[in-house]
Parts: C-alpha cells; structure tokens; sequence
C-alpha cells in the first residue's frame, strides 16, 4: 500500500463525518442557507490567501524542480479560485467587501491557516506536502459526491462551487499532489513518515472543523468583551 492509500485508509470514519455533516449534507440538496454559504466563503477565502502562501512556501522549499513547479502552479490556482468563485457569489449575494470585513475570521480559519503556515515555515518538507494534502483531496471527494447528488436538479444554488471541485482538472492537480506525497513517504525515514502521517490526519481533522464552524458560523466567545 501506498503512503496516501493507507492514511486515506485511516482517515475513513472522519471523511465519512465530513460527507454526512449537515453543512455538506444542505449544500447538496441546495437548501444550505445564504448567510451560512457568505460566511463559508468569506473564511474560505481568507483560508486560501494563507493557502497560497503555504504553497508558494513549499514551491520555494522543494528540492526537486517538477515539485517546485507544482506547488507554485497549485499555489496560482488556489488565488484564481478565491478571487474568481468566491467574489462571484458574494458579488451575486450583494455584499460589499465593507460588509465582508466586519465578519471576524473565525477561530477554525485562524486555527487551520495558522497551522498549516507553521508547518511551511518550520516542518520537513515531507511534512508540510501531507499537510497541504487533505484541502486537495477532501474537496475533490466531496466536490464529485456533491456533483453526483445534484447533476438532476436544473436549477442550484451552489453548482459553480460545486462543479469547481469536480472538475477534471483540480482532479488532475489531486493525482499529482499524492504523487508527491508518496514518493517523499518512500524517500523519508520512518520518524519523518510518521510526523507525515500526522500531519495528514490533522489536516483532515481540521477539514471537518471548517464545515463545522460555518455551519455553527463560529464567532470568539471572548468577542463581547472588546470593542
Ligand atoms: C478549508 C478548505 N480546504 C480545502 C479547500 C480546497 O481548495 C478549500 N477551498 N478550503
Ligand atoms: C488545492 C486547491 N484548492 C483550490 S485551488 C487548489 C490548487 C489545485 O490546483
């Protein structure tokens, strides 16, 4: 078994968790309500400005050029998405980024960018390639899952976000993305393997808790005592 086959093996009840969470679960059906879809995407947004940041920091931390060239190529699209999809519906839903930046960037967002930002300045290499993995891999999944539970209705609500992440193309990027990984895994010793490992399910875990805060539309519980 590959590196990425026997940790997607391992991640199997979580990914489970996060094609079942209610947020996925409305999104599908196209009943998930504006603001919690605003507030996804206002976080989303400001994940994959870090996103991008954490490839363009692996891109540079690669030693081999065809590595190097996919991360900065992945680290591209990942801005082309945020600037295209995420401006779009929001420009479609009416609001102004004035109204955008008074949502605060919730605990999760902060949580998750941060770690992976962490893992570009500080991790092996091998590490932070199976910790950018998940965000690859888990929109996929659930961007073909959502496609197939929707492909009937004529008119959704959410098909731009949805067929963004079925495409053949981001499949193409999560094929190249897990070769990667599993030639790192093969190269690494198994103390390195093993941080991979981790890295991969955090990631993951972290994945399911971003569904989460935006259906919760997490806010800090401290928030009230500032002004
Ligand atoms: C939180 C999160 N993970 C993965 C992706 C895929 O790009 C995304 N847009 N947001
Ligand atoms: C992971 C990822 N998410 C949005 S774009 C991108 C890079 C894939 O090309």
């Amino acid at each position: 078994m590959t590196f990425c086959e026997k940790t997607w093996a391992r991640t199997a009840a979580l990914l489970d968790a996060i094609h079942t969470h209610p947020f996925n679960a409305a999104l599908g059906e196209g009943t998930l309500d504006r603001d919690r879809f605003a507030f996804y995407l206002v976080q989303d947004g400001r994940y994959l400005v870090a996103y991008a940041k954490v490839l363009a920091t692996a891109s540079a931390r690669a030693t081999d050029p065809a590595d190097a060239a996919f991360f900065a190529q992945s680290a591209h699209t990942a801005l082309v998405v945020e600037r295209g999809l995420h401006a779009g519906y929001l420009g479609e839903f009416g609001l102004t980024a004035e109204q955008t930046g008074q949502i605060a960037t919730s605990p999760t967002c902060l949580a998750y960018s941060s770690y992976l930002q962490a893992a570009a300045l500080s991790a092996p290499l091998p590490v932070l390639a199976a910790a950018v993995l998940p965000c690859f891999w888990v929109y996929q999944d659930v961007g073909t899952a959502l496609l197939a539970r929707t492909s009937g209705a004529a008119d959704h609500p959410y098909r731009t976000w949805i067929s963004t992440y079925a495409d053949p193309g981001f499949a193409a990027s999560v094929e190249q993305a897990k070769a990667v990984v599993d030639r790192l895994a093969e190269l690494a010793d198994p103390g390195t393997r093993q941080a991979m490992e981790e890295a991969f399910c955090r990631a993951t875990e972290y994945e399911w808790m971003f569904w989460d805060s935006a259906w919760r539309m997490e806010s800090w519980p401290t928030a009230r005592w500032l002004t």
